[in-house]
């Protein structure tokens, strides 16, 4: 069971944006994608999520071609945390979160009391349940970051798809966040981020992919390929590496 890519081109309708991409996300294991600003990440995740058509190559969800799914049946199986957006209607949070549901019941169906159950069971455990009543346009964005998690979640999604999920959030909520998704890869969820943070990845990946200029230039077991030497050569700046005495360690660029 995978959401697996062969050979993948991708990118926009004029503009071919990254290519020869294989990649493969197991259930219960948790997989970054480390590279610079303007690599492609966002563009690969919306292609490996069917919301960009692939321009060529292969994507099977649990072995079968993607483009074979129904819209609802790709929303039950894949959870999505886009980038935090400011949001233009005032919708509650809990009726943002709710709207994870409309995957099961449909867009128009009346909510369960299940959709009701499992909406506030998210809520709480993103830490955001005093936020239900609250509009979505009057909250931080860190905030919203945690209300799209909390959505997603509400899928009940076999694989979750975040971007940047800790871009805006605190010290205290970044922590949250990556206990979160070692929790879901333990529930069973295959679950693959992006992020600029390579001890995010080094601590709480199983497996990293490294892309640059559309092109994956490494890929493997996050103990295995987070070296300086790999990271200098993807970010293009000199990379320390400090110690712990534990042996624990973690870099700083620069
Ligand atoms: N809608 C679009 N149409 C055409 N090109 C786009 C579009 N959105 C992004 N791009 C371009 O595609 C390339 C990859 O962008 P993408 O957002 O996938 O990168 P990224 O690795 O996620 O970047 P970042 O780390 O800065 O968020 C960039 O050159 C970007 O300018």
């Amino acid at each position: 069971m995978s959401l697996a890519a062969f050979d993948l081109v991708y990118g926009y309708h004029e503009r071919i944006i990254g290519r020869d991409i294989a990649l493969s996300l197991a259930r219960g294991e948790v997989l970054a994608l480390l590279g610079p600003n303007g690599s492609g990440k966002t563009t690969l995740l919306k292609t490996l999520l069917g919301l960009l058509p692939a321009r060529g190559g292969t994507l099977l969800l649990d072995d079968r071609p993607l483009a074979a799914l129904s819209p609802p049946e790709r929303a039950r199986a894949l959870g999505y945390v886009p980038q935090a957006h400011a949001g233009t209607f005032a919708f509650t949070i809990e009726t943002v979160v709710l709207m994870g549901r409309s995957a099961h019941a449909g867009l128009f169906a009346a909510p369960s009391p299940r959709d009701h159950a499992v909406t506030a069971a998210m809520l709480e455990r993103l830490g955001i349940a005093r936020l239900a009543q609250r509009p979505y346009t009057e909250i931080s964005g860190g905030e919203r970051q945690l209300v799209l998690i909390a959505r997603a979640l509400a899928q009940e999604p076999a694989y979750v798809v975040l971007d940047e999920p800790t871009a805006s959030l605190d010290f205290g909520n970044q922590g949250r966040v990556m206990q979160e998704i070692r929790r879901l890869a333990a529930e069973g969820l295959g679950v693959l981020f992006t992020t600029h943070d390579p001890n995010q990845a080094l601590r709480h990946a199983d497996r990293v992919m490294m892309i640059r200029d559309g092109q994956a230039i490494a890929s493997g077991a996050a103990a295995d390929l987070l070296t300086p030497e790999r990271l200098e050569q993807l970010y293009g700046v000199p990379i320390e590496t400090v110690q712990d005495g534990d042996g624990r360690i973690a870099f700083l660029p620069g």
